[in-house]
């Protein structure tokens, strides 16, 4: 197990999701060159010791390039996934360690977006069973919908009247009560041809759901309603209602998700999430793959929904932008880290790590007077989760990587030497190459802003490469340009505020 961040206690009482040091590998096997070289399987490190709270009523964002743990971390802290190490408290208590009844009570208040309409949601289910799915397998509704409800009214016979009915709390949005009491339409007619002079009586409003029985009572007619539609009709009924809370129609219960275009089937999700009255939903990239058109749309419904259902979110994205407008705080996640959190008007406008800065810079800007600017992508690829760089996570990009104390060295050289090294730890470089090129024509080339004793030092690392000793060579190098970021952790542990900002520089 690589370095642990030190426990701390929560950072507010008002954290709803308390993650701490949540650690989540892979064991797959190990890669193709594992079993090529028949080398000993390494894990994937995808979430490797994150720590953050998501605060009640907030929207947390978790952002990073592809492949840094985003979608890892939000299914592993929901349970999805099982943890390999570390906590995750939600109101209080770890979810980790929960009972089968806390365990039930747990997956009904914290559910899940996922990122694609098309491919999570099941093209053989209605859309209304597809809401529904959630309350079927909680066995709700709790109430028995036949003793729900009861009215008591005197009529005449053949009298069309209006009976107010009490429903129970649960039931309410069912038979769309105010403050608990429905006014339903309901005709009482003699039934002539019975011979016991019995009565009939038909509800005219919510037909599925309510029945009415009539009984004699010495002169006067007794009539009793009832909710006598079955569980099933009920959740049909309330998936109806979630369709049209999300923008659908609570007539297409019996469509099929092909039906739907992209958008309409991610309302579709958010609807099936909102189905079991959550007070947390984990986002997984509930917009990305929608057309931006439609985006805006769903990004103003979830801020409603928020508002309305007093929700609290964990918004996952790889693309700022998204983010900014929707999310009260940021956490910026690099290699299955957390590399800086804190307000997102902070990390957008001052962002204190390297790679928030990066992460910035290579968003392509809609503004006007921005558009021409030169864009800086980010240098080099993300490093193996197998095998992530020591210390920083970022230091093998980072153009901001801290050269040793008493080596005088300008920073764009200093990134490019430490490039050199990752080649040579590597065994990437190609002796015969260098030694055609000559060691010191071939440091001019790799690394051009150095001179002097650091030139001497690079020269004399080319050679044992010219000789091909990459052994030696990597020694030389890291003797004299050793540094505090490939030798150190940052502490990426939230500070009081909740804020992280793991890097050296910032120490
Ligand atoms: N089931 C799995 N088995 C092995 N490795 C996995 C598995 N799922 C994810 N990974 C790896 O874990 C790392 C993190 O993946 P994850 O999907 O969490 O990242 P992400 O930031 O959400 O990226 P994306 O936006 O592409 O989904 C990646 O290297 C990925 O290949």
């Amino acid at each position: 197990m690589t370095e642990a961040a030190p426990e701390r206690e929560s950072t507010g009482d008002d954290a709803l999701v308390e993650v701490r040091n949540l650690r989540k590998y892979y064991d797959d096997g190990g890669g193709l060159l594992d079993r090529v070289l028949g080398r000993e399987a390494t894990s994937v490190k995808a979430v490797d010791g994150v720590s953050f709270d998501v605060r009640e009523g907030e929207t947390l964002g978790l952002v990073g390039e592809s492949g840094c743990g985003k979608s890892t971390t939000g299914e592993t802290l929901l349970r999805l996934r099982e943890a390999t190490d570390g906590t995750v408290a939600f109101d209080g208590e770890n979810v980790f360690d929960l009972d089968d009844e806390s365990m039930s009570s747990f997956r009904r208040r914290a559910q899940i977006v996922f990122q694609d309409p098309f491919s999570s949601l099941d093209p053989r289910m209605t859309v209304g069973a597809i809401v529904a799915e959630g309350m079927r397998i909680h066995g709700l509704p709790k109430s028995d919908p036949t003793v729900a409800t009861a009215a008591e009214l005197t009529v005449e016979d053949g009298v069309d009247r209006t009976v107010e009915v009490s429903v129970a709390d649960d039931l309410d949005r069912v038979v769309e009560a105010e403050e608990g009491v429905a006014r339903v339409p309901v005709s009482v007619r003699k039934r002539e041809a019975d011979e016991e002079g019995g009565y009939e009586a038909t509800v005219d409003s919510h037909a599925d759901l309510l029945d009415a029985t009539v009984e004699e009572r010495e002169a006067d007619l007794h009539v009793e309603v009832t909710v006598t539609g079955s569980d099933g009709a009920i959740r049909k009924k309330r998936a109806g209602d979630l369709l049209e809370r999300v923008g659908l129609s609570a007539d297409q219960v019996d469509r099929y998700p092909h039906e739907y275009s992209g958008g309409q089937r991610q309302r579709v999700g958010i609807a099936r999430a909102l189905a079991l009255d959550p007070e947390f939903i984990v986002l997984d990239e509930p917009v990305s793959a929608l057309d931006v058109s439609v985006q805006a749309q769903v990004l103003n419904l979830l801020d409603d929904l928020q508002d309305d259902f007093g929700l609290t979110y964990l918004f996952i994205a790889h693309d700022l932008s998204v983010v900014r407008h929707i999310c009260d705080r940021v956490a910026v996640m690099y290699l299955g880290k957390v590399a800086e959190l804190g307000p997102t008007d902070q990390i957008f406008e001052n962002p204190d790590h390297p790679y928030t800065e990066a992460l910035l810079e290579s968003v392509p800007r809609a503004e006007v007077g921005e558009q021409g600017r030169r864009v800086s992508t980010l240098a080099g690829d993300v490093p193996s989760p197998r095998n992530p760089p020591s210390g920083c996570r970022f230091r093998t990009r980072c153009p901001k990587v801290i050269p040793p104390e008493d080596v005088e060295i300008d920073q764009d050289a200093f990134r490019e030497v430490m490039n050199l090294r990752e080649e040579v730890e590597a065994g990437n470089l190609d002796p015969d190459e260098v030694r055609e090129t000559e060691p010191a024509a071939y440091r001019k080339e790799a690394v051009p802003g150095i001179a002097g004793e650091n030139a001497g030092v690079v020269d004399e690392a080319l050679e044992a490469v010219a000789d091909g000793d990459f052994e030696t060579a990597a020694e030389t190098l890291r003797d004299r340009f050793e540094t505090v970021c490939e030798t150190t952790p940052p502490d990426d542990a939230p500070d009081a505020d909740g804020e992280v900002v793991a890097c050296h520089l910032h120490d």
